[in-house]
């Protein structure tokens, strides 16, 4: 299948500025060089500890944050300025899901106004037509027409979510970028917001880019995922192949340290832990530089899974 988004060598390296003139004395290396393609209808996982660049790369996909280099192709063309641009073709079709949809709707407005911004910004809608779009919306992710004249508070979280996933697809977008959806969210509200996602998914073939520090939950969403380590991939691959085979420590690290539920499991678990834990102090020099950065990894199949064989030493490191 064809890709129709492309990221070729991401980066975005923020400046460091200190002492009395202000200077840039350093660079956060937040994004170093990522590459991802997206299909429609699929869904991608990018997980990392705090920190590791998860939330820059969503935000410089949808224009929010200005790239320090690299490319982003939509159908073949090269949109990497445009992405900044509120009104081009190309941020019609990526749109954004925030962790807390209440502190990115603005109080004051009703979730009717809430809902149409995409379709008034994109879309020639008659009033009428807007309206009936709107509660079909809100009929998907189980709400009903009264929240219409109602604002953001007098929802709960869960619900607000909803609403949040309802507005990213009101213009049916082609890729809708879910930056922690539901980690703010009670369990039994996460599975619920989460079944919303993966049915409006199949009925629009939306793609997602599913942010996330929740294996479990990535398990659970994602086709393929990547794994994240100071702005860069240390592993990607297929849902299959990165949970029952992972290649890097770092990924069988952050694998091992998922709770155990099944108490007749948890010894072993914890046996596995402590074995991962020794490995990964044993070998971490030969797959992070001295300054803690992943050596560059080498795509070696269709689906840019990293083979522990293929890391090399970054011997010049392309400074901004
Ligand atoms: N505007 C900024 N200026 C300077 N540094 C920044 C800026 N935004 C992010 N960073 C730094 O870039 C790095 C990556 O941050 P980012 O928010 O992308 O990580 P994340 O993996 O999404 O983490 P979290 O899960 O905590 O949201 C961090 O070290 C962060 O401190």
């Amino acid at each position: 299948m064809m890709s129709f988004i492309k990221i070729e060598d991401l980066k975005v390296h923020y400046p460091i500025r200190s002492g009395f003139l202000n200077r840039v004395t350093d660079y956060v290396y937040a994004v170093d060089g990522i590459s991802l393609e997206f299909e429609r209808g699929k869904t991608y996982g990018l997980v990392g500890e705090s920190g590791s660049g998860k939330s820059t790369i969503g935000k410089s996909i949808i224009g929010l944050e200005k790239i320090t280099s690299g490319k982003i192709f939509y159908e073949g063309k090269d949109v990497s300025s445009e992405a900044r641009n509120r009104r081009s073709e190309y941020r019609r079709n990526v749109q954004m899901i925030f962790q807390d949809a209440m502190s990115s709707f603005n109080p004051k407005r009703r979730i009717k106004d809430v809902l149409a911004e995409p379709m008034r910004n994109f879309e020639n809608l008659t009033p009428e037509e807007e309206t009936k779009r709107c509660i079909e919306l809100l009929e998907i992710v189980g709400l009903t027409e009264d929240a219409l004249n109602k604002y953001p508070h007098e929802f709960s979280g869960g619900q607000r979510q909803r609403i949040g996933v309802a507005r990213a697809v009101a213009i049916n977008p082609l890729l809708v970028i879910a930056d922690e959806p539901v980690s703010a969210l009670d369990l039994s509200v996460q599975a619920q917001v989460l079944n919303f996602m993966k049915r409006i998914q199949d009925e629009y073939n939306i793609s997602y880019l599913f942010i996330s520090h929740d294996l479990g939950v990535v398990r659970h969403m994602c086709d393929e995922i990547a794994i994240m380590y100071r702005g860069r991939f240390t592993e990607y691959g297929a849902n299959k192949d990165i949970y029952q085979n992972p290649q890097h420590i770092y990924t069988r690290r952050l694998l091992s340290a998922i709770p155990e539920i099944d108490p007749d499991n948890r010894e072993k678990n914890k046996e596995n832990r402590i074995r991962v834990e020794k490995e990964y102090q044993e070998n971490a020099a030969k797959y992070f530089t001295e300054e803690g950065r992943v050596y560059d990894l080498k795509p070696i199949s269709d689906t840019h899974k990293v083979a522990l064989d293929t890391i090399e030493p970054v011997v010049e490191r392309g400074a901004v």
